[in-house]
């Protein structure tokens, strides 16, 4: 399984999401710098954290321009799996791939921490490798994370099943209904704000985020031999 990690100036989670793809899965793995168009030979893209071009405007705003993202959004039509991951969430939602819009936290401090969250969504290709209402814990590290949605839009993500994380205990961003996490509509890209890279070996504190990584090659494995 091949997977892409796109670099935008800015970016500085993608050195973990290499790692994350190497020490778990053993599979290839190239950076793509912004300015590539064509991703066609990738299996899967994880769009990763950071500050790209130094979050202004809003985080995601600027790098949503980047010719990459034309590959990100042609793979995501092909049906390939797209993660982002923090500011690669808030990359995915300004480009239109995700749903609801991100605020800065409601306390209007950078939070950075250990976050217990719940999986809500077991179904998904990123998720199938853990248990339905699962408690894990992952680290956080983001200063624009107040998910946001309008009711209508609250609703079609609970019916679809949308919501794939939520936070638990204290929400960390005064983000709606809790929500860390969100898929598209064909569960085919996942955004979420916790660092499931940072989170993959016992030294990290956490292994929890080692099963999105093996979830999505399990997923492809599966559809290439049923293929
Ligand atoms: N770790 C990250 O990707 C941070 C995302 C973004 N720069 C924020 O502060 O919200």
């Amino acid at each position: 399984m091949r997977f892409a990690v796109p670099v935008f100036p800015g970016s500085n989670c993608d050195i973990d999401c290499e790692k994350a793809i190497t020490t778990v899965l053993g599979e290839p793995v190239d950076f793509v710098w912004h300015t590539q168009r064509d991703l066609d030979q990738y299996d899967a893209i994880i769009v990763p954290g950071g500050f790209s071009y130094g979050d202004y405007l809003r985080a995601g705003a600027l790098a949503r321009f980047s010719p990459v993202m034309e590959g990100v959004v042609k793979a995501a039509s092909e049906g390939k799996l797209v993660l982002g991951i923090c500011n690669g969430f808030q990359i995915l939602q300004e480009a239109g791939l995700l749903p609801g819009a991100m605020r800065v936290n409601d306390h209007l401090k950078f939070r950075c921490d250990i976050q217990p969250l719940t999986v809500v969504n077991n179904s998904l290709a990123f998720t199938q490798d853990y248990r339905r209402d699962e408690g894990i814990q992952l680290p956080i590290a983001h200063g624009e994370g107040n998910f946001y949605c309008d009711e209508v839009t609250l609703k079609e993500l609970e019916q679809n099943g949308q919501i794939v994380f939520r936070y638990v205990g204290s929400n960390p961003n005064g983000s709606v209904e809790d929500i860390a996490g969100v898929s598209n509509r064909e569960g085919n890209v996942l955004g979420l704000m916790p660092h499931p890279e940072r989170a993959i070996v016992e030294w990290m504190g956490s292994q929890d985020g080692a099963k999105m990584f093996t979830s999505m090659l399990r997923y492809w494995e599966e559809k290439i031999g049923a293929a």
